[in-house]
């Protein structure tokens, strides 16, 4: 196979691709030919060795993968040679063929392309724990979206939305803006500002009165940390959710307790991969309806670009210089 074989951890982001081993599939496991990589914020980390979990190197990094079963390992049920699929590994999916247990296998709906299955894979996962699991969004709830162009961001509103949710997302240039509107936002503010007194203050004057009253939100995904995290606890309303998603800030923000005491609210993580874990029969449940969503045209990845596979490293490099808006995707060239 044909993949990107992480050696060391760490900046520049010139790691190339090379021949590989051909992997075979263990017990439970699905050897996928892998047409379509999903980048990921997390992805960027990873490769840097900033993310919360360093797996001892050489190792082929990457979560997102879609394309077709090769074959299947022993115990295998689900799923047969020639099945159209998506999977999310702990890590494997930068390369031409992608070894993933079952459970993070799923069947893809044929409406649904190699690369906006790979590019909605972790995001739109994320955001259903962050926005259905954790924050249990329902139909009419007052939801404030931060990062919103970003790719759990963009995710988060169109789930939220597809609830029947009235969202706002917070970003930082029209062109973040027009996208976040397309997602189904019913306002989409941008806030340049991120120091923290002048963001926490546009919170309180334009983002809690959003909905045109002083009642404020009823739930804040926050996927950038930092001085959005402090101000998103302001355009909450009394016993709003405060949903943690990430720190693309690159900043880990501490919550004021009293200001969640006289307010009685809550501060909530939402961590993708323990879900795997734990509550998967649920995130199962999501991911099927989220992919129904695409497939049905009432969602969408909003892949901006399709890089070719030497151009990987280059793509995480744009995400951490902030230059994407919406989610980059890599084709292999590998087909079924
Ligand atoms: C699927 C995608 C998910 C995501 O993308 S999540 C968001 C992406 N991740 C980040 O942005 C990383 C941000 N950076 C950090 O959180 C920290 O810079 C590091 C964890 C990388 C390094 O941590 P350290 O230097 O030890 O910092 P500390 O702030 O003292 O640690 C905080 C607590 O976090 C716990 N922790 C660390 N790694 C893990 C892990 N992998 N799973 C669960 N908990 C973890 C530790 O235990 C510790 O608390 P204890 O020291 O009191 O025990
Ligand atoms: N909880 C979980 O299990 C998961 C958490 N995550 C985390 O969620 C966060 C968002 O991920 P994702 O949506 O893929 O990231 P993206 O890069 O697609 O989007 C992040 C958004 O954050 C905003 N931002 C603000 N400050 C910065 C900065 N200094 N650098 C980069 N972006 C910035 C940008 O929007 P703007 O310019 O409008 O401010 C950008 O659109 C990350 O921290 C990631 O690690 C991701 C997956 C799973």
């Amino acid at each position: 196979m044909h993949g990107y074989l992480l050696e060391t951890y760490g900046p520049p982001l010139s790691h190339a691709a090379k021949d590989l081993p051909d992997p075979q599939p263990g017990p439970g496991e699905i050897l996928i030919l892998n047409e379509a990589i999903g980048l990921n914020y997390p992805d960027a980390l990873m490769v840097q060795g900033k993310y919360q979990k360093r797996p001892e190197p050489p190792f082929v990094p990457g979560r997102d993968c879609a394309g077709t079963v090769l074959a299947v390992g022993d115990g295998v049920k689900g799923f047969a040679p020639g099945d159209k699929v998506v999977a999310q590994v702990f890590s494997g999916a930068f390369a031409d063929r992608v070894l993933a247990p079952e459970n993070r296998v799923f069947a893809r709906p044929a409406a649904v392309s190699p690369v906006d299955a790979a590019g909605a894979m972790t995001v739109f996962n994320t955001a259903y724990v962050a926005v259905a699991i954790r924050a249990g969004v329902k139909a009419g709830d007052r939801v404030v979206v931060t990062g919103a162009a970003g790719g759990v961001g963009a995710a988060a509103v169109q789930l939220a939305a597809n609830l029947g949710a009235h969202v706002v997302g917070i970003v930082s240039s029209e062109e973040k803006a027009e996208l976040v509107r397309r997602s189904g936002a019913q306002q989409a503010l941008i806030i340049t500002d991120r120091a923290e007194e002048p963001l926490k203050n546009a919170f309180k004057a334009q983002v809690r009165t959003a909905w045109g009253d002083d009642r404020g939100a009823d739930v804040v995904i926050d996927t950038v940390g930092g001085t959005m995290f402090q101000a998103g606890l302001r355009a909450l309303g009394f016993a709003g959710r405060l949903v943690v998603v990430g720190f693309a800030s690159g900043e880990i923000p501490a919550a004021k307790a009293n200001y969640l005491l006289y307010n009685n609210l809550t501060v909530m993580g939402a961590p993708l991969d323990i879900h795997f874990d734990e509550a998967l029969d649920r995130l199962r449940e999501g991911t099927a309806w989220w992919l129904s969503l695409l497939a049905e045209g009432k969602a969408r990845a909003n892949v901006t670009a399709v890089l070719p596979f030497d151009r990987l490293m280059q793509g995480l490099q744009d995400i951490l210089d902030r230059k994407v808006t919406g989610k980059l995707v890599v084709e292999t060239g590998a087909r079924a």
